[in-house]
């Protein structure tokens, strides 16, 4: 049977940490769905600057990744519930709370594993493995 994995995340400037990420969680299944982020749904940092469906489009042509959603507006368990998914990935400084999301699914009758990825060591000391620091850097340099 297909092991579906679930990623997700906002991917709005795409970098060496992004596709670590989504290799690690294609590797914990067979196929491997990203939900990205609307921006009405990013409120704990600043909004992203591309639109979603733009976002979805670049991710989905990364070769860990075998589908990209643009996510709910409201519920983020509805494209769960859609998907049933056997893994969710979630990455290693995502503020979701573990034991929350499993509580959730089961209250939905969704059988399905809360995993962690790991962070990426900067392979290079100039690596830039974050959207905000790519956006610090450009105003800095460019600004
Ligand atoms: C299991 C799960 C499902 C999610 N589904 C959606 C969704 O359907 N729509 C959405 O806009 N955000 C969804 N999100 C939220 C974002 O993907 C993300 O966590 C956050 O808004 C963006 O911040 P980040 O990229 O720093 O994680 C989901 C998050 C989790 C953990
Ligand atoms: N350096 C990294 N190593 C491993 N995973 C990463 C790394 N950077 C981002 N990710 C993962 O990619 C997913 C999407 O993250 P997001 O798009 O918020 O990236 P970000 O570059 O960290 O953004 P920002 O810098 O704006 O906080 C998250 O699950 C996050 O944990």
């Amino acid at each position: 049977m297909t092991r579906t994995v679930i990623a997700q995340g906002t991917f709005d400037i795409l970098h060496p940490g992004h596709v670590h990420y989504l290799e690690e969680a294609a590797a914990m299944g067979d196929e491997l769905v990203v939900i990205v982020a609307r921006r009405s749904n990013v409120d704990h940092k600043e909004k992203p600057i591309c639109p979603a469906t733009q976002r979805r489009d670049v991710v989905a042509a990364l070769e860990a990744v075998d589908e990209a959603v643009v996510g709910h507006e409201t519920d983020i368990f509805a494209p769960i519930e859609e998907i049933d998914p056997d893994v969710i990935a979630l990455g290693h400084d995502q503020h979701h709370d573990d034991e929350a999301i499993a509580a959730e699914l089961e209250a939905r009758g969704i059988d399905c594993e809360v995993r962690r990825a790991s962070g990426r060591e900067p392979a290079a000391t100039d690596e830039l493995l974050s959207t905000r620091h790519i956006v610090d850097r450009i105003l800095e340099r460019r600004g």
